[in-house]
C-alpha cells in the first residue's frame, strides 16, 4: 500500500538568481518501508525531505501522504497534521534543554492534550523499546549524544506517526552510537510499521534501509533495493556513491 506519493515535484528558490533545487521528482514510499535518500552535497536531499515533511512548499507538483495533500491544508490544519501524523528526527537532536528526557519525549502528547495516565504509559513503552528507561529523569545536558538521539527517536515515535522523517540522524554520533541508533530505528520501523524516510550521506546508515534512492542535481538518479545481505547492499551503495562523485564527506569508514 502506498504511503507517500511524490509527483512531478519541482522546487526553485527565488533568490536574486533563481536556483532550481529539484526537477520533476517522482517517487513512492510504501507503507512500512524504510527508504534512504542519498546524493552529493547540494543535490537536493534536504529540500526533498523538507517538502515531503511539509516544512517547505513545492514550486509545482504534489505530495500525497496516504492520499492527503498537506500542502493544500490551512496553517492550523497543517500544524495539527504534523503533530499527529509525522515524526521528526534531526542531526542536532533538537531536544529542549530545560526539560528532562521524559518531558522531551512526552512533548507531542502534551501539545495534543493527552491524559497524564496515557502519557506515562506511552513513555514507559517507548523508552523501554529504546533502552532509555534509566535516564528518563535526567536533563539533556547529562546524557550522551547516542542517548540524546534515542530520546529524539522516542519523541518522534511516541504518538505513533504515519511517517517518520530523519535528516542525517547519525551525523553527530560516533560510529558505535550511529549503528545503535540505526538498529533501533529499523527495529521500530519493522515493529510499528512506521514508514520512514532517511536523508543521509553515511553508507553505513543507508545500508539499514530497505531501499536507497539516489539523487543528483535535483533529479532522481537511480535506486537500489537491499536483498538478503546487508554487507553486499553496503558495497553496492558505496559503488553508486563513487560513480556519483561530488561528496563533501569521505565515505564512511565503518564496516557493516
Ligand atoms: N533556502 C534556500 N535558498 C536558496 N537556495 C537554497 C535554499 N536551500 C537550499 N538551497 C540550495 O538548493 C540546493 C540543494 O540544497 P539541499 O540542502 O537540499 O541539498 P543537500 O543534498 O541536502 O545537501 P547537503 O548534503 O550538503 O546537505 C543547494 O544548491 C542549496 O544551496
Amino acid at each position: 500500500m502506498e504511503m507517500v506519493r511524490v509527483k512531478d515535484l519541482c522546487k526553485t528558490y527565488n533568490e536574486k538568481v533563481p536556483y532550481t533545487a529539484l526537477s520533476n521528482v517522482d517517487m513512492t514510499l510504501n507503507k512500512g518501508e524504510f527508504v534512504g535518500i542519498m546524493g552529493p552535497s547540494g543535490s537536493g536531499k534536504t529540500t526533498l525531505l523538507n517538502i515531503v515533511s511539509t516544512i517547505d512548499h513545492p514550486t509545482s507538483g504534489e505530495v500525497r501522504i496516504e492520499g492527503d495533500n498537506p500542502h493544500a491544508m490551512s496553517l492550523e490544519e497543517l500544524a495539527l497534521y504534523r503533530r499527529r501524523e509525522l515524526g521528526f528526527v534531526f542531526q542536532s537532536f533538537n531536544l529542549l534543554s530545560t526539560l528532562t528526557v521524559k518531558e522531551n519525549i512526552m512533548l507531542p502528547l502534551t501539545l495534543d492534550g493527552s491524559s497524564i495516565k496515557e502519557m506515562k504509559e506511552r513513555v514507559q513503552e517507548v523508552a523501554q523499546k529504546l533502552g532509555i528507561t534509566d535516564i528518563l529523569d535526567k536533563r539533556t545536558y547529562e546524557i550522551s549524544g547516542g542517548q540524546a538521539q534515542r530520546t529524539a527517536v522516542a519523541r518522534a515515535l511516541i504518538h505513533k506517526p504515519k511517517l517518520v522523517l530523519a535528516d542525517e540522524p547519525t551525523g553527530n554520533l560516533d560510529s558505535k552510537a550511529a549503528r545503535d541508533v540505526m538498529e533501533l530505528l529499523t527495529k521500530l520501523n519493522k515493529e510499528m510499521q512506521t514508514t520512514t524516510m532517511l536523508v543521509t550521506h553515511d553508507a553505513m546508515a543507508a545500508s539499514f534501509c530497505d531501499r536507497v534512492i539516489f539523487i543528483k542535481d535535483g533529479q532522481l538518479h537511480n535506486e537500489i533495493v537491499c536483498g538478503d545481505n546487508r554487507e553486499v547492499f553496503y558495497q553496492r551503495i558505496i559503488n553508486v556513491l563513487s560513480l556519483l562523485g561530488g561528496f563533501r564527506h569521505d565515505f564512511s569508514t565503518v564496516r557493516v
